[in-house]
């Protein structure tokens, strides 16, 4: 668990910074200039802070009389450019940290086959395409047997091919390795499929952190990942495949169905709903072509955007203000979500 709690003064802006990231990955979400490098910047101690305490699994970073440099500090940092030795091979640049850390040497083997780093040792970085500079820079991260991995936007500088072929990596370091992950992004896309946690920043402060799963289908904290994100992720699993070839899984709402996908039964899955592909009914809808249907209870009214449970889940819904008055929809309210669409996500 990483605690970071600092304040902290530039010129135009004070900053100040307060969460906690458990393990998984935990996103740092916000607008350019609201402070997110300079948190990653004090906790990986390449800034000092004004006032502050930081720790780590109990070990204290920083405080009033501590400050750990940033090599004491056992945090691996990946940036959004590889940061490599260029006059070193892979495979030096991936031993490089080792020099200070005896454990790394033991994790080479595995690091490189977890990477699959084995056909790049002996070239240079200036011959790796962008995506493979970026594994040996999370491979080489990873070495300096880190307590904690800081990525700070490790795919912006990317083409979308390129992220693409280095995502699955990221997922797969996600839930191999048991560090916490600290990840600075402006994509949406990355946040959704990467983090766990959220830490929302608005000008050099924390507006919200928590679940991910929470944040989305909050109406109040939604927007701030942008309106059209608005919405949810909820947790699903494949029940077995109907004779024309639909998946049905089942969800905390009942069972839905899904478009014919390659996907074993039992296999978890992570469904997103946008909060624009549902509609809502008073009374069970006959004779519609949407076919997934569930039952749900208003939760909260925020505008147009109305916060649905059912069980442990929730959504939103986007309707307009004169459906909000001619449903009478109120917290409490028994209706039935149309759900237009669905994207499957991994869980
Ligand atoms: N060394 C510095 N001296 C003065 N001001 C600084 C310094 N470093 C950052 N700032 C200011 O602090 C604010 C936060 O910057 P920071 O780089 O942390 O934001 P960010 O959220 O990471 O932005 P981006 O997404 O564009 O990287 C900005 O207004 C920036 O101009």
């Amino acid at each position: 668990m990483l605690e970071v709690a600092f304040r902290h003064r530039f010129p135009g802006l004070a900053l100040d910074v307060a969460f906690e990231a458990p393990s998984g990955v935990t996103a740092l979400f916000g607008p350019s200039g609201c402070g997110k490098s300079t948190a990653i910047n004090a906790i990986a101690g390449l800034l000092r802070p004004d006032q502050g305490r930081i720790a780590l699994d109990g070990r204290v970073l920083f405080a009033d009389r501590t400050n750990l440099t940033p090599q004491a500090r056992r945090i691996g940092c990946v940036f959004q450019d590889a940061r490599l030795f260029p006059h070193m091979t892979v495979e030096a640049n991936l031993r490089y940290p080792s020099r200070w850390r005896r454990g790394a040497a033991r994790d080479f083997d595995r690091i490189i086959g977890m990477l699959a780093l084995e056909p790049l040792l002996q070239r240079r970085p200036d011959t790796l395409s962008g995506g493979e500079r970026q594994r040996v820079a999370i491979g080489r991260a990873l070495l300096s047997d880190p307590a904690l991995l800081v990525m700070d936007e490790p795919l912006a500088a990317l083409d979308e091919a390129r992220k693409a072929e280095i995502m699955p990596w990221l997922e797969r370091l996600r839930d191999e390795i048991r560090l916490p992950i600290l990840y600075v992004s402006h994509s949406v896309a990355e946040v959704l499929r990467l983090a766990t946690t959220v830490v929302l920043m608005r000008q050099g402060r924390v507006l919200h952190s928590g679940p991910l799963t929470r944040i989305l289908a909050d109406p109040e904290l939604a927007p701030q990942l942008g309106a059209r994100e608005a919405g949810a992720l909820i947790s699903a699993t494949v029940e077995g495949r109907e004779a024309d070839g639909m998946i049905r899984v089942a969800t905390a709402g009942g069972p839905m169905l899904l478009p014919d996908l390659d996907l074993p039964r039992g296999q978890a899955l992570r469904l997103r709903i946008l909060a624009h592909e549902v509609i809502l009914a008073r009374e069970a809808p006959q004779g519609l072509s949407a076919l997934n249907v569930l039952p749900v209870t208003v939760a909260r009214v925020d505008g147009g955007l109305i916060q649905l449970s059912f069980g442990n889940e929730r959504m939103l819904a986007q309707v307009t203000p004169r459906s909000v008055k001619a449903l009478e929809l109120l917290p409490g309210t028994q209706c039935h979500a149309i759900v237009k669409s669905v994207s499957v996500l991994p869980s």
